[in-house]
């Protein structure tokens, strides 16, 4: 059997990951099947590791342990090798908060099911990548504004590690969407898609989707897909907060499409300018501010899904 390299966030779903890791490890060694591991010792570490691991070990298959922020480390990491040619596997064993990665790809919740899927590899598949400047590659979305916001302050809360202790972490997007959505003030944005540029005043939220779920299972793009070479873009506007009510309790199953509020675009090419700087996430990690550019990447990694 061939040498399978894992990256473990210990801290991922606030200790699950760790967890997970042992049983895997057990599972590994009580079936001899031929690994490899780093485990992250600090945030932003799992680029460098799944780098050093592929290149060091010649590793073909890389499965993550760990969240959404886990999975858009690494994948940048599997980029940047892309280009040098070599080229590596990526595989999942669910450990974060929302997962949306996972969701996306069927990947199985269950440890040693996902692990068994990874090593079985009946089904691979090439998917998109989002790239934006300064070497930021996103998996899931890249959003500013509303959602740029949740992001950064889910991530910095305490309910996050409180809830996820209680197996409800997803609900901590969720206070948290309650808690911007209180006092977010929107603004003008121009967005340029494949040469075209529409001004949307009063808006809330722009993200660029290449899955349809971000935030824990929220269906944000119910349209988007990894494999359809073409990035999905969706905006929200509103001159008022309460018009927007509607779509905050539907967009959870993908219902808000025809909200008048809500609009959607397509393109590879697309960026972003906007009247304030505004927050930017990236697959639901703090990328920096406005003003964005993102070009879409069609299947540039391999996912085992
Ligand atoms: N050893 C570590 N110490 C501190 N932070 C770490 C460590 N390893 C990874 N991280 C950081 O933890 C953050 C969250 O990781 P991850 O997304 O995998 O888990 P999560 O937040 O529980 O899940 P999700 O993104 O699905 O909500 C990432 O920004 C990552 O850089």
């Amino acid at each position: 059997m061939q040498l399978i390299g894992f990256i473990i966030n210990p801290l991922s779903g606030d200790g699950r990951g760790a967890n997970i890791w042992k049983e895997i490890e057990t599972h590994l060694q009580m079936n001899q099947i031929p690994y490899v591991s780093k485990i992250t010792q600090k945030a932003g570490e799992a680029k460098e590791l799944a780098i050093s691991i592929i290149q060091e070990h010649s590793v073909k298959k890389l499965i993550l342990i760990g969240g959404d922020g886990t999975i858009h480390e690494a994948a940048s990491g599997l980029a940047h090798l892309q280009k040098e040619g070599i080229h590596c596997s990526l595989a999942v064993i669910p450990a974060g908060t929302g997962n949306d990665f996972a969701k996306a790809y069927s990947i199985p919740k269950q440890p040693l099911q996902a692990l068994n899927t990874a090593i079985a590899e009946k089904k691979k598949v090439q998917i998109d990548l989002l790239r934006g400047l300064n070497e930021l590659i996103a998996v899931n979305s890249i959003g500013a504004g509303f959602d740029g916001m949740v992001a950064k302050l889910t991530n910095e809360s305490s309910y996050k590690k409180y809830l996820n202790r209680l197996g409800l972490g997803k609900l901590s997007y969720f206070l948290t969407i309650l808690r911007v959505f209180a006092t977010y003030q929107p603004c003008t944005v121009w967005l340029e898609v494949d040469g075209t540029v529409h001004e949307l005043p009063h808006t809330w939220l722009a993200a660029v989707a290449n899955i349809p779920f971000y935030g824990g299972a929220i269906q944000i793009c119910p349209s988007a897909s990894p494999h359809d070479g073409m990035a999905d873009i969706v905006i929200i506007q509103s001159r008022g907060r309460f018009r927007l009510l509607p779509v905050l309790f539907t967009v959870y199953q993908g219902k808000h499409t025809n909200h008048p509020a809500v609009s959607f675009y397509k393109g590879t090419s697309i960026s972003l300018r906007t009247q304030k700087p505004l927050l930017i996430q990236a697959d639901g990690e703090y990328a920096g501010a406005t003003p964005l550019q993102i070009t879409l990447e069609p299947a540039s990694i391999t996912v085992i899904c």
